[in-house]
C-alpha cells in the first residue's frame, strides 16, 4: 500500500469532494494526501482559486486531516496552431506528474464521475469517434510512470452533491463552465436536462456503453496488433501484404500502423483516404500530421521534415572537386560527389566551394535556355517537399552551383566530353 496518495484538485466541486473524502479515508488508514493544484494563468480568477484551495487545505490540516498542498503556475503559451485547451491539458498533466513525483506519490486521483463519463461518450459520438474514442475515460491508466485513477467514475453525480452537502463543503465555481462556445458546456446546459427528462437512466446507460466500447476497443487493438506483426518492420508497412487482409481488417490495421509511426492523433479522414487509395496507386505521397507518407515499391513509410533552417550551421569553405562522400553532421547528412559523363559540373567550380544555408533571394536556373528564377519559386514549381530542401546550398564565389532537391544550376553545367562531377545530398 502506498504511504502517500495525490489528488488533482482544481478547487471545483468534484475535486473538492474527492480531496476531502480521500483525506478522511487516509487519516483512518495512516496515509498522507498531497493536493496538487495547477494554476493555468489563463483567467484572472485563477489566483483566487489557488488562494482558496490553499486556505481550505490549511484549515483541513489544522482540523487533523493528513493533507499537504502543492501548486504549480504554468509558464509559456500554446504553440502556433495549438488550441488553448489542448495546451492547458497537456501542461496540466505534466505539472501534476512533476508535483506527484516530487511528493513521492505513485498514484494521482482525478475526480471525474459517471456524468462526466456519459458526457464524454456523447461528445465523442458527436465527433464521429470509433470504439477507442467511445470508450471515453479509463478508470485507471499508467502514464509518465504514474497511475492515474478515477475512483468515482462509476459514481452518479448526485452522490457527490450529497457528499458536499453532508460535509458542508465549499468550492469555487468555474465561470468558464457557462461559456457555450465549449461543446461540453452546450451539452450540459442545453441537451442534458432534456435528455434526462426523456431518458431518466441516460447517465447510467451511456456510462455502460462506454465500458463496452472500452472492451471492444481493446479487442480490436489486439487484432490489429496481431495483423500488423507480420506486415510492419522498422516503421515500414508492407502494402502488398496489407492488401491481402480481409477487407474489414484493413482500416483497423492501417489505423494502428499510422498511430505507431505518427506520434500525434491520426485523422480518420487520412485512414479512409489511404484505405481507398493504397490499393490503386504505385508511387504516391500523402500529407500527414507532422510529416508525409510515402509509398514506394509497395512499401509505405512516414517521413518528418528536417530541422528548420533556423538551426542551419555557419557557412563552410571546402574543396569538393574530387569524388567521395563528405559527411556533414552539422547539416544532418552528407554530400556525395560522383564522376559522371553528363549533366555534371566542372571540377573547377568546386575547388573553392562554400556551403551556405538558404537565406532567401537566391536564384537558380534549371535548364540552359531557361531564365534564372527565385529558388523559392523553383522549389514550388517542382513541388520539392520541405524536407527535401534541407541540406546546404553549394556556392562558388557568388554563383550558386548546387541545390538539394533541384540539382546543378544550368549556368555551371560542364560541356559534353569534359570531366564533370554530380552532387547529391544524402540526409542522415
Ligand atoms: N487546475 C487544476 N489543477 C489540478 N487538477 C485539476 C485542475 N483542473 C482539473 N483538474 C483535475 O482534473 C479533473 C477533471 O477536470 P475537469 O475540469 O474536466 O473537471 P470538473 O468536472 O470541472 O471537476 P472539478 O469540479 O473538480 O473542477 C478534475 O476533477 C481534477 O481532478
Amino acid at each position: 500500500m502506498p504511504a502517500a496518495v495525490a489528488v488533482a484538485a482544481s478547487g471545483g466541486r468534484d475535486s473538492t469532494a474527492l480531496l476531502h473524502a480521500t483525506a478522511r479515508a487516509a487519516r483512518d488508514l495512516g496515509l498522507e494526501v498531497h493536493a496538487l493544484h495547477v494554476h493555468h494563468g489563463l483567467v484572472a480568477s485563477a489566483d483566487i482559486w489557488l488562494a482558496q484551495l490553499r486556505a481550505q487545505c490549511a484549515r483541513w490540516a489544522r482540523a487533523g486531516l493528513p493533507i499537504h498542498f502543492h501548486a504549480t503556475r504554468l509558464e509559456g503559451a500554446p504553440a502556433r496552431g495549438e488550441s488553448v485547451e489542448a495546451w492547458a491539458r497537456r501542461e496540466r498533466y505534466a505539472a501534476l506528474a512533476g508535483m506527484a513525483k516530487a511528493a513521492g506519490c505513485d498514484v494521482v486521483l482525478l475526480a471525474q464521475h459517471r456524468r462526466d463519463q456519459a458526457e464524454t461518450l456523447l461528445l465523442q459520438a458527436l465527433r464521429g469517434g470509433g470504439a477507442e474514442a467511445l470508450a471515453a475515460m479509463p478508470r485507471r491508466a499508467e502514464r509518465d510512470g504514474l497511475v492515474w485513477a478515477r475512483p468515482w467514475l462509476e459514481r452518479p453525480r448526485e452522490d457527490i452533491e450529497a457528499y458536499l452537502r453532508r460535509h458542508r463543503l465549499r468550492w469555487v465555481d468555474d465561470e468558464s463552465n457557462d461559456d457555450e462556445a465549449f461543446a461540453r458546456n452546450r451539452l450540459r446546459r442545453q441537451v442534458w436536462p432534456a435528455l434526462l427528462a426523456a431518458f431518466p437512466d441516460a447517465e447510467q446507460q451511456l456510462a455502460a456503453s462506454a465500458r463496452r466500447a472500452a472492451e471492444a476497443a481493446t479487442a480490436l487493438q489486439s487484432l490489429a496488433e496481431a495483423g500488423l506483426a507480420a506486415l510492419a518492420d522498422d516503421g515500414v508497412l508492407d502494402v502488398a501484404g496489407w492488401s491481402q487482409l480481409p477487407r474489414p481488417q484493413q482500416a483497423p490495421v492501417l489505423r494502428r500502423w499510422l498511430q505507431t509511426v505518427i506520434a500525434q492523433p491520426v485523422p480518420e479522414s487520412l485512414v479512409r483516404r489511404l484505405a481507398d487509395e493504397l490499393p490503386t496507386v504505385g508511387h504516391a505521397r500523402w500529407p500527414a500530421p507532422g510529416g508525409e507518407l510515402r509509398l514506394h515499391d509497395a512499401r509505405l513509410s512516414y517521413a518528418v521534415p528536417q530541422a528548420a533552417a533556423t538551426l542551419a550551421p555557419e557557412p563552410l569553405a571546402l574543396d569538393l572537386s574530387s569524388p567521395g562522400v563528405v559527411e556533414l553532421p552539422a547539416w544532418g547528412g552528407a554530400l556525395e560527389v560522383q564522376a559522371v559523363g553528363e549533366g555534371g559540373v566542372s571540377p573547377s567550380w568546386l575547388r573553392a566551394a562554400e556551403l551556405r544555408p538558404r537565406r532567401g533571394g537566391e536564384s537558380f536556373q534549371v535548364a540552359p535556355r531557361a531564365t534564372p528564377r527565385a529558388l523559392k519559386k523553383q522549389y514550388q514549381a517542382r513541388r520539392v517537399a520541405a524536407w527535401d530542401r534541407a541540406g546546404p546550398l553549394v556556392f562558388s564565389g557568388e554563383q550558386l552551383v548546387f541545390v538539394p532537391g533541384l540539382g546543378i544550376d544550368a549556368r555551371c553545367r560542364a560541356a559534353a566530353g569534359e570531366a564533370q562531377l554530380a552532387l547529391a545530398w544524402r540526409p542522415a
